[in-house]
C-alpha cells in the first residue's frame, strides 16, 4: 500500500464488492479479468477499477486484465480477511440468533466467540453451542479471545449504554443494529446497520413513481 495517500472512502467501500465478484469468478475457475468486465460486474467504469486498484499496487498487465486468484489474494490480505476476527455480539435475541446462525461469517475470518445479555431467561441457553453469557462476562471474554470487534443487537434504548461497555473493555470496530445513532470515541470505528433507512429508499422510490 502507498504510504501516506489518503485513499478515497467510496474506494474502500468497493474494495468487498471487488472481493465478493472475484471471488465468484474463481469459483466458476475464471483465471482472467479485465477491468472493464470487472468494472460491468461491480458498476463501474474500467477507468475506476484501475484507479481504485492502483492504491494498493500494481496488479493488472496491460491488454490483459487482472489474474482472478491472485487479485483475490491480495485483496484478502488489503482486506484484512486473512486474518482471524473473532466477536462479541451482544444481545441474544431474534437477529442476535440469526446472526450466530449466518454460516458466511466465518468463510471472513469473521467468528462469533461469545453471545451476551442481560435476561436471566437467556443466560445459559445455547445458540448453534455457543452458551449465551452475562454481559457482566464481558470484560472477561473479550481478553480471553483478544475481541477487538462487537456486534450491538440490543433495543434501540440500551445501545448507547451497550456501546459504552464495549469501548470500555478495548472495543475498536462496532457493528451496529440498533436504529440509533451511538457516540464513541474517535478511534473506535462504528458501522451502523440500519434496516429501516434501506427500505425507506426503496418506498420513496416507489412512491415517486406513482
Ligand atoms: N429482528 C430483526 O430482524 C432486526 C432487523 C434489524 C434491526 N434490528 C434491531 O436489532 C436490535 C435487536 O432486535 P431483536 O429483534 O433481536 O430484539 P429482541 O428484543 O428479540 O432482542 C434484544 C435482546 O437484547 C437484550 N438486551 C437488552 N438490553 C440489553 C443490555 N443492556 N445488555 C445486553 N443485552 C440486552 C434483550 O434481553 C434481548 O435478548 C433492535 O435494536 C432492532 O431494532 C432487528
Amino acid at each position: 500500500m502507498k504510504g501516506k495517500i489518503a485513499i478515497p472512502r467510496t474506494t474502500i467501500e468497493r474494495l468487498p464488492l471487488y472481493y465478493r465478484c472475484l471471488a465468484k469468478l474463481d469459483k466458476m475457475d475464471i483465471e482472467v479479468i479485465s477491468s472493464k468486465e470487472l468494472g460491468e460486474r461491480i458498476g463501474v467504469p474500467s477507468t475506476q477499477v484501475r484507479k481504485d486498484l492502483s492504491y494498493y499496487g500494481e496488479f493488472g498487465r496491460r491488454g490483459v486484465g487482472y489474474e482472478v486468484k491472485l487479485l483475490l489474494k491480495n485483496l484478502e490480505r488489503i482486506l484484512g480477511l486473512n486474518n482471524h476476527w473473532p466477536i462479541v455480539l451482544v444481545g441474544a435475541g431474534n437477529l442476535g440468533r440469526a446472526l450466530v446462525n449466518y454460516e458466511g461469517f466465518r468463510k471472513l475470518g469473521l467468528e462469533i466467540k461469545a453471545v451476551l445479555d442481560t435476561d436471566l431467561n437467556k443466560i445459559g441457553n445455547s445458540i448453534s453451542g455457543i452458551t449465551v453469557q452475562s454481559i457482566k462476562n464481558l470484560k472477561e471474554v473479550v481478553e480471553k479471545y483478544n475481541i477487538k470487534m462487537g456486534i450491538i443487537a440490543v433495543p434501540a434504548a440500551s445501545a448507547q449504554q451497550v456501546a459504552d461497555q464495549l469501548v470500555s473493555v478495548g472495543i475498536k470496530a462496532i457493528w451496529n443494529f440498533a436504529p440509533t445513532r451511538i457516540i464513541v470515541p474517535e478511534d473506535v470505528k462504528v458501522k451502523n446497520e440500519d434496516l429501516s433507512v434501506g427500505i425507506i429508499g426503496l418506498v420513496y422510490h416507489l412512491a415517486r413513481n406513482e
